[in-house]
């Protein structure tokens, strides 16, 4: 996605806009404006159809997708209120805002003030219930694998012998008696009430963003929101499916287009990339759709050999600074991997070299040890049920009292014992504190919290808050009423630091209760207020993490690194992508349909290249199953495409290298000797002048890709080399390709 300056849009694009079938779905290509598209219908739909904004769902896969339609929405002043574009979000954050206001969560035993719990705090959740239950699970360092996959797949996941079963039942419970819902649950929840209450909510207009990574429980959702009458317009590119791990459904535009009768429209033109780069692409397109350019045949494609991570590392730096010197600006550049450990090592060369890169993964609150913790002892500091976070917040080694859960649960009990002791002698619901000091809700004294245990001072600190106060005040005391310094200890060497973040996570939660509450940093905000506020908050980060990073941090000029999985959605001007080696990129794959997958990943990357491509290979690469030498990827780009500036890969500069190649051949040679010796024997061998035997080029003809030459098959797979498209390949039983 990128900014959208005025656009005058296309034919196809403004079809897919004015667009009024009930239902309609966009097969967009890559590169071809599909954001510019689904901005453009919502102001269309707001603008030219009256539709408010309100009466519309957009739903997204990520944070960013649906910050940055708001933000153009914002930015063309057609929207002001964050009201207005309450159901504009990700499904979790849509599915979450229903929840609160327009559903009754006490049908399915939930109460008002839900929490929303992080796939962690659940696996803790489960792994509490183990020990306090004495339940035996095998593999306990897969649980949270087994929880996956019983999400996707909806069912229980009894592989193994022993307790989940159980384990399951009894976590259903806790979560209910905590009040708390993981993601899954938010979406599984809202559509059963929707199921439920239909006339709670009447969407005219649903539109869903990168539709092909639906999952099955979006799917249910969206059954729920689309009444008849609703009109549905997804946009989406099915040679984008890159998250099929995480369960998106097999085959989603022929599904929507059925059930809902669906109108399907193509946004063909790619704005992006350059001709060379659009026509190298195309030969990793799986999916029948027609693409076209509409730019210059720009630069060829760079296909470059690295001895090893390190060497590679040295010559990226060297050439980015090259690039930066020729006027390309460090933000339009970006190294693409496959796996997030290749970042070490760049980032340690790049920094050395004083070059600013930034590593795009998403810091959030819950990354950095100390706010992990501070958010523990916040969440159940404002929820008293919240058993969860209280016993991760004190069982913490570095900063919590590194009790064990069974001394954490005794402390527990012996508090619950003194409190009831304590209402009852004073007479006051307040627990703790001498009776006055709460009676006057009086700041304690900070020698008084001192001498408390951490488990008291999370209990009180709701009760010690002021009455009344300015946000940013409210905020602000948090550290002293925790007394934060008696676990984030002064001495240590990091205790500047670790404060420093706490202070830029409160300044953040500040802004957060601000925009809650609608009321200014200064203003006066009542105990309740700013509980019930901080309280949305701890939802909203549970759900998207909180970015800890200033924004403007982020947006300077800094090269960035990414795994082509996060590189999605993006666009550069130079992009070099790096480590095609086989078992990187592609990754050692477990069969047809992950080998397919790993295409369109690469795919995905190389589209976010607009004029510049460069493609890297290791001869020693680093890691356990990954091979020496240049990716199968490679073989599909045609000569004409690409440079080679060491010469092409057989041209080998290194004994290693040598090696790993003469054995690759020596093993082609074996292989052909053995084809041969079949073909002699089934009688489709042609003599030749010179008397060796050669195997006949088959040639065959695809419906699609015309006619082409056999250049590799065996049982299972059949390689063609078509003149326009390139290798192809296809699974023997289902390749539709006739002899000729
Ligand atoms: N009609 C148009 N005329 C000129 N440029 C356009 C037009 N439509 C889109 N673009 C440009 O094409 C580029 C790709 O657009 P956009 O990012 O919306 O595509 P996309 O389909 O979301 O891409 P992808 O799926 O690959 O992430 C952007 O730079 C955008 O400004």
């Amino acid at each position: 996605m990128t900014k959208m300056e005025t656009i005058q849009l296309n034919q196809y694009q403004w079809e897919a806009v004015q667009d009024e079938s009930n239902a309609c779905l966009v097969n967009a290509n890559v590169g071809s404006g599909k954001t510019t598209v689904l901005i453009e219908k919502i102001r269309f739909l707001h603008t030219e159809k009256k539709i408010a904004f309100q009466d519309m769902f957009v739903l997204t896969f990520t944070n960013k997708a649906a910050g940055e339609i708001q933000e153009r929405l914002r930015e063309q002043q057609l929207v002001s209120d964050r009201e207005e574009m309450l159901f504009f979000g990700t499904f979790h954050a849509v599915a979450l805002n229903l929840l609160q206001k327009y559903l009754p969560v006490e049908d399915l035993g939930y109460r008002e003030g839900f929490q929303v719990m992080t796939p962690e705090e659940e696996l803790e959740m489960a792994l509490q219930l183990i020990t306090e239950h004495g339940l035996k699970i095998k593999y306990k360092n897969r649980m949270k694998k087994r929880l996956d996959q019983e999400r996707a797949s909806g069912e229980m996941c009894v592989r193994y012998q022993d307790d989940w079963k159980e384990l399951m039942t009894l976590l259903e419970a806790e979560k209910h008696r905590q009040n708390q819902m993981t993601y899954a649950d938010l979406l599984k929840n809202a559509t059963e009430l929707l199921e439920r209450h239909p006339e709670a909510i009447r969407a005219k207009w649903v539109i869903i963003d990168e539709v092909q990574d639906c999952d099955h429980s979006q799917m249910l959702f969206l059954e729920q929101l689309k009444k008849p009458e609703t009109h549905l317009f997804a946009v989406g590119d099915p040679n984008q499916v890159i998250y099929s791990w995480r369960g998106s459904v097999f085959q989603i535009f022929p599904l929507l287009r059925m059930k809902y009768q669906a109108r399907e429209v193509s946004l063909p033109v790619n704005y992006r990339s350059t001709g060379t780069i659009l026509e190298a692409a195309k030969r990793f397109l799986q999916n029948g759709s027609h693409l076209e350019g509409c730019r210059e045949a720009g630069q060829k494609i760079v296909i470059k050999n690295h001895y090893d991570p390190f060497q590679e590392a040295d010559y990226l730096s060297g050439r980015i600074r090259e690039l930066h010197k020729h006027g390309i600006p460090y933000g339009e550049i970006a190294v693409f991997y496959r796996m997030q450990n290749q970042s070490e090592i760049l980032e340690k060369a790049f920094t050395r070299e004083g070059i600013p890169c930034e590593v795009s993964v998403k810091k959030s609150m819950q990354d950095i040890p100390v706010l992990a913790w501070f958010f523990h002892v916040l969440k159940s500091a404002l929820y008293p049920e919240n058993k969860t976070d209280l016993l991760l917040a004190l069982c913490d080694k570095q900063y919590g009292e590194g009790w064990t859960q069974k001394r954490a649960e005794k402390e527990l009990a012996k508090a619950g014992k003194t409190e009831n002791n304590q209402t009852a002698e004073s007479g006051h619901p307040n627990k703790g504190f001498s009776g006055n000091q709460m009676v006057e809700k009086q700041m304690p004294e900070k020698r008084n919290l001192e001498k408390m245990s951490l488990l008291l001072r999370i209990q009180y600190m709701p009760e010690v808050l002021p009455e009344r106060a300015s946000v940013k005040e409210m905020s602000g005391m948090l550290p002293d009423l925790l007394a934060l310094q008696m676990q984030i200890l002064p001495t240590s060497a990091a205790y500047e630091e670790e404060m420093g973040q706490v202070q830029k996570v409160l300044e953040i939660l500040c802004r957060e209760i601000c925009r809650i509450s609608e009321k200014k940093s200064d203003e006066g905000i009542s105990r309740q207020e700013w509980i019930t506020a901080a309280k949305n908050c701890l939802n909203d980060i549970a759900l998207a993490g909180m970015r800890i990073e200033d924004e403007k941090d982020s947006q300077t000029d800094t090269v960035k690194f990414m795994t082509l999985h996060a590189s999605k959605g993006l666009e550069f001007s130079h992009v070099f992508l790096i480590g095609v080696n086989n078992g990187l990129i592609p990754l050692l794959s477990g069969g047809m349909e992950s080998e397919e997958e790993e295409r369109r990943l690469f795919f995905v990357g190389m589209t976010r290249a607009k004029e510049y491509l460069e493609l890297s290979w290791y001869t020693s690469p680093d890691g356990p199953r990954v091979m020496p030498g240049p990716g199968r990827f490679l073989r599909f780009l045609p000569d004409r495409l690409v440079e080679y500036p060491e010469g092409k890969p057989m041209g080998t500069r290194n004994r290693e290298d040598a090696q790993s190649h003469l054995q690759s051949i020596r093993k082609q040679v074996e292989k052909n000797r053995i084809e041969n010796a079949d073909a002699e024997k089934t009688g489709t061998v042609a003599p030749q002048s010179d008397g060796q035997n050669t195997v006949q080029a088959k040639r065959v003809r695809h419906v699609r890709y015309g006619i082409g030459e056999i250049v590799e098959e065996n049982d299972m797979q059949i390689i063609v080399e078509f003149k326009d498209y390139g290798r192809k390949e296809f699974i023997r039983q289902f390749a539709m390709l006739e002899e000729i």
